[in-house]
Parts: structure tokens; sequence; C-alpha cells
């Protein structure tokens, strides 16, 4: 597969706080050739890189393994055969894009929380940017899932008309009360980790805080799974192994159990402390709470009344992140708004990260939807069209109207 990895600059950005900074430097991935129409911008998760497919890289500086290699390359769902297939790290991530970690020209020192606040639009401008810079005026699909999905819905609201197709995926058009909740405990583990030190950690002889970090991720990594999966995956036993990252605990701790899930939640944690940037997980998780796809407007289908392309809304059942009913609303949405929208319910208990594990059921409907849009075969709609014989116009009832 024919992969180009490259950082690009992009001069001088203006971010929708209204703070610049004299150069963004983008890191992009891109498969494939392109031949004038077959552009297809995948937009990465929460903690994702422009690394979405291929071969694992050794190169520290990103993440190393490929995202969604399942789904992107040749002959699979996004075919990179057939199309010129582009992935970009966002501003305030930490895998080459410019962020906090990131040296500011003007001190000399990684920007730190000097770093303009990052927003979903900004994410998205710096995409047209990117694409400017490397010629591709039009794209046949933006696709992306959680935040990401978030990401694909500002293109058909920003660029309706640079868009062929979207495809959010274990999306919404904003976040609920308890995943702000959730967001918001986990900043503070960061912020009130004494390494922190209101985010300047990257001196030589600093120590980043790695434990408010690892508990953030442990929340985060919480919301990603299904109470049935949690359940079944580790019960309540105790774990086979020792802990990987200790914490401070009580002594009459040691009399119970050190559990399974626990295990679980320390050595995915600790690794995540080993690839990730604290500073980065609080700006982006902020851009994540703060979308909202009616910003600006009256509704989430005016935000969307400009784009008249075809929509794949993809939701997982068991996803409390991001519900199947939020999900419908947004293709309620996008039908308000007169587009040719699906919405494809897969039946998983994964929890939200299904879209990132469960190849099979995501490939299908998102292939055939990119080659021939909601009409596509494995495409399904939460609508259901009432067959009973009528003089009327069928009627449409919605799986979620009750
Ligand atoms: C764009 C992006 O989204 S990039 C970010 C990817 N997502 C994340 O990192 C979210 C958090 N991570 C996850 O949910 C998962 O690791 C995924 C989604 C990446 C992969 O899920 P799965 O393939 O189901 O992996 P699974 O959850 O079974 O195992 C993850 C790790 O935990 C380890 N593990 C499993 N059970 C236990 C246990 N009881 N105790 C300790 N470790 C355990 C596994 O060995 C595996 O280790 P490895 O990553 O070194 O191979
Ligand atoms: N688990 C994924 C999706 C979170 O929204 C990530 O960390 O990027």
């Amino acid at each position: 597969m024919n992969v180009d990895h490259d950082t690009l600059s992009l001069g001088e950005f203006e971010f929708d706080s209204g703070e610049s900074i004299p150069d963004l430097e983008i890191t992009y991935e891109a498969y494939g050739e392109f031949d004038g129409h077959n552009a297809v911008l995948v937009c990465h998760a929460l903690t994702g890189s422009a690394h979405v497919a291929g071969r694992d890289r050794v190169d520290s500086a990103d993440q190393a393994r490929a995202w969604w290699d399942d789904i992107v390359g040749p002959g699979k769902a996004i075919d990179t055969t057939e199309y010129y297939v582009v992935c970009a790290n966002v501003p305030g991530s930490c895998y080459g894009s410019t962020g906090p970690k990131s040296e500011n020209p003007e001190t000399g020192d990684p920007y730190g929380t000097d770093f303009p606040p990052v927003t979903v639009g900004d994410w998205t401008e710096a995409q047209r940017a990117l694409l400017d810079e490397l010629g591709i005026p039009h794209l046949h699909a933006v696709v992306g899932g959680s935040v990401g999905g978030m990401n694909v819905l500002e293109w058909a609201k920003r660029h309706p008309d640079h868009v062929d197709r979207i495809v959010p995926i274990a999306a919404a058009a904003r976040l609920d009360t308890q995943c702000l909740a959730l967001d918001a405990i986990a900043r503070r583990a960061i912020t009130t980790d004494p390494n922190w030190n209101q985010g300047h950690y990257y001196g030589e002889d600093d120590d980043p805080p790695s434990d408010g970090l690892a508990l953030a991720r442990q929340l985060g990594h919480v919301m990603y799974l299904s109470k049935a999966s949690m359940e079944r995956r580790f019960g309540r036993r105790a774990a086979g192994r020792d802990a990987v990252r200790t914490f401070p605990t009580d002594a009459a701790g040691a009399f119970f159990p050190y559990r399974d899930v626990e295990s679980y939640l320390d050595y995915n944690a600790e690794k995540f402390t080993e690839r990730f940037d604290a500073n980065s997980y609080l700006y982006l998780t902020r851009a994540m709470d703060n979308y909202d796809l009616a910003a600006g407007f009256e509704s989430d289908a005016d935000a969307l009344a400009a784009f008249d392309g075809d929509a794949l809304v993809m939701s997982f059942t068991a996803d409390w992140h991001f519900t199947t009913q939020q999900a419908e609303a947004l293709a309620d949405s996008l039908r308000e708004a007169d587009a040719n929208v699906a919405h494809h319910v897969i039946d998983s208990d994964h929890g939200h990260d299904a879209f990132l594990v469960e190849p099979d059921n995501v490939g299908p409907p998102l292939s055939d939807f990119l080659d021939a849009g909601v009409d596509g075969k494995a495409v399904t709609d939460s609508v259901v069209e009432d067959s009973q014989e009528s003089d009327f116009a069928p009627v449409h009832n919605s799986l979620f109207s009750r």
C-alpha cells in the first residue's frame, strides 16, 4: 500500500477562540492515489493519530498501532485501491500536529497550557487547510467515530458543498450530561496531580502527571465499555497477576482481592500514560465536551440544512457514551434537513469502542455506502416503511419514536 506520512506547516492559524499561533503543523497520512474525485477523509477519535492503517509504526513520535487497520487498506471497507484516504492528527493532540507539548516559537519552550483552546471547528478548518495544501478541493466522503464523528458533522455544517457523503459513527450532536460530568472529573484527576504544575511539566527534570492521566483514562475506558461486556469479561474474580501500576491504598485493602477488572484498567492506563500527553487529554476532552452541532444555528437540522449529500449514521446498541437514541435524533435532524440518510444500528454488547474492534459489523455497510450511498446493499435504516396496503403514501415509523 502506498503511504505518505508527512507533517505540513500551514502557517499562522487563528482558532475559534480568537487566539492565534504563528505556525500550525499538521501531521497526516495518505494512502492510495488521488484521481480528482476519490478522496476520503478519516477523522480520528479522542486519542487517535494520523496512523489509521498499515504496518505498525516504530517511530515513537506516533501511535504505534494503526487504529483502524481492519477497515482501511487494499480490499478493505475503505479500499485504498479505490479511494485516496487522508487522516490528519488534530491540533491540540500529541501525535505530530501542533499542541501543548509543541515548542512555542515565542519562548522556545513547550506551549503547555499557553496553547490556545481547541474546538472541533478548529480541527475541521485545519483539515480544510491541509487538503488545500494537498490539492484536494472536494471530498467523496468524510468518515469518523466518536468525537471523530462530531468532526464529520462539522464538515457537513461548515463545508457542505465540499463533501458528498458523511459517516458519523458512534457519535452525536452533543455529549450528554452524565458523560460531561465524568469528563470533568477526569480532567480534575489530571489537574490535581501535583506533577501537573499548571500544565508546565515538560522540563528535563520534571515528571509528567501520570497518576492523574491514568485515573482520567480509567474513567474514560469504563465509558467505552458496556455493563454487559465488563460483567462477561471480568465478573468479580480476583486478578491472576500483580498490578502494573500501584496507587496508594488503605491497610485494610490488603485483606481484599485485587480484581481482574482493576488489573485490566491498570494495565491499559499504564500503556496509555506511555503514549499520550496529559495536557492534550485536557484539551481534546474539552473540545469534545463543548461540541454542539446546533451552535450558531436554530437547531441541529438548521445547522445541517445546506448539506444535501448522503449520510450514514451508525450506532451500537450497548454504547452509552453516544447512544442509539442520540444517533436516531441526529438521523432525524438530517432527515429534516432533507439529506438522504440511513441510521444503521449495530447490535453489539461491546460498548462505545465497538466501532474500533468490530470490523465485520462496521465494514460492510460502510463499504456499500461509500459505493452507493444510502442505497448500498448492506446499509439498513432504523426507519421502517409501513408496508400495510394503503391508499396513502407510505408512513415512516421510527424505531426510536417511543
Ligand atoms: C482512534 C482511536 O480510537 S485510538 C485509541 C484506541 N482506543 C483506546 O485506546 C481505548 C481503550 N482501549 C480499548 O478499549 C482497547 O484496548 C481497544 C479498543 C484498543 C482494543 O480492544 P480489544 O482488542 O478488545 O483489547 P482488550 O480490551 O481485550 O485488551 C487490551 C489490553 O488489555 C490486556 N488485558 C486484558 N485483560 C486484562 C487483565 N485482566 N489484566 C490486565 N491486562 C489485561 C490485553 O492483554 C491487551 O493488552 P495489549 O494491548 O498489550 O495487547
Ligand atoms: N477509545 C477511543 C474513542 C474514545 O472516544 C479513543 O480513545 O480514541
